[in-house]
C-alpha cells in the first residue's frame, strides 16, 4: 500500500527584514505557527502583509532573519545551501500562481523532470509515478502536448502533479489560483483537496475565501503579525457556501 509522506511545520519567533530598502523593510515580525502532519493550513491578509514572504520563509526559499523553522524537528535555518536545496528537491513541494515549465518539453517531461533529479537511480519508479499522478489528476490526455496547448487549469494541474512527484512531505502553494477562472480555480481546488485526503501537509497563500474554505485551517496575518486563525474542520462539498460564507464575515470583521 502506497504511504503518503507527511510533515508537521513549526516557526518560531520568525521575523523578516529586507536590508535592500531604506529604511529597511520590517516584513515578518514575529510569527509562532505549528502545521501539524496533514493539516491543509491556509494563510491569508491584505495585499502586503507578509503572506509570500512567510510562505518563502518556511520553505527555504529565502532565509528568515531571525527565528527557527522546524520540519519534522529539524532546524531549516542551520542548513547550508546545498543542504537546503536538497530539503526543497525530496521534501518539499511549490504551486505558483503561473506555472513556470520549459517549452521544449512535453507536459510529461515537464513532470517527470525534478522527480528524476529527486531520485536519479530510480527511473521507472519515478515514470510510474508520474504517469498514475497524471492520470489521477485528469491530464494524461495531454501528456504528449506542448505547454501552449493545455489550459490554464491543465497547466496547474500538471503542476501539482510535478510538485508530488518526487513525493515530497509538504505542499506550498502560492496563490495557485490566481490566474484562473472560476470553473479552473475549482478544477485546481478539487486536486489540491484531493492531495489533502490523501494525508499530505498543505500550506496554502489565497486571497479567495471560496478557495481558503478548503483547508483545515486558516491564519490570518496584518503587518507581519499573525493576529487570527480560524478552525474550520475537515472540508465537505455540501458544505462549501457554507464555509466561504462563514470566512467571509469573519475576513470582514478583520478589516479584509
Ligand atoms: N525582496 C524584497 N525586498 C524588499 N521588500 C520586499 C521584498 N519582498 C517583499 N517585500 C515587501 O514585503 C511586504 C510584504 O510582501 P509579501 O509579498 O510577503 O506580501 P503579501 O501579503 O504576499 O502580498 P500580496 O497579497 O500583494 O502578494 C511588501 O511591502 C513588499 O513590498
Amino acid at each position: 500500500m502506497e504511504t503518503t509522506a507527511t510533515a508537521t511545520l513549526e516557526c518560531r519567533n520568525l521575523t523578516k527584514t529586507f536590508y535592500s530598502t531604506d529604511p529597511p523593510a520590517q516584513v515578518l515580525n514575529g510569527i509562532d505557527l505549528k502545521v501539524e502532519a496533514g493539516e491543509f493550513l491556509v494563510v491569508m491578509g491584505a495585499s502586503g502583509s507578509g503572506k509570500s514572504t512567510l510562505l518563502y520563509s518556511i520553505s527555504g526559499m529565502d532565509r528568515p532573519t531571525s527565528g527557527s523553522v522546524l520540519l519534522q524537528g529539524r532546524d531549516l535555518t542551520s542548513l547550508n545551501d546545498t543542504q537546503m536545496s536538497q530539503v526543497r528537491l525530496t521534501q518539499m513541494g511549490f504551486i505558483f500562481q503561473r506555472s513556470h515549465f520549459l517549452g521544449n518539453l512535453n507536459i510529461r517531461d515537464n513532470i517527470l523532470l525534478p522527480a528524476l533529479k529527486a531520485s536519479p537511480h530510480d527511473r521507472e519508479a519515478a515514470i510510474a509515478r508520474v504517469d498514475s499522478l497524471m492520470g489521477r489528476f485528469g491530464i494524461t490526455a495531454i501528456k504528449r502536448h506542448g505547454i501552449t496547448e493545455a489550459s490554464g487549469g491543465q497547466l496547474q494541474r500538471a503542476s501539482i502533479s510535478r510538485a508530488l512527484a518526487s513525493e515530497p512531505a509538504i505542499l506550498f502553494a502560492d496563490e495557485p489560483t490566481g490566474a484562473l477562472n472560476s470553473s479552473m480555480s475549482k478544477e485546481v481546488m478539487d486536486a489540491l483537496s484531493d492531495v489533502h485526503a490523501g494525508g499530505r501537509t498543505i500550506v496554502m497563500v489565497t486571497h479567495d475565501p471560496g478557495c481558503a474554505a478548503r483547508g483545515d485551517r486558516v491564519i490570518y496575518l496584518r503587518d507581519g503579525l499573525l493576529v487570527d486563525s480560524r478552525h474550520l474542520g475537515t472540508w465537505s462539498q455540501d458544505q462549501a457556501t457554507q464555509r466561504e460564507d462563514e470566512l467571509s464575515d469573519w475576513l470582514r470583521n478583520l478589516g479584509f
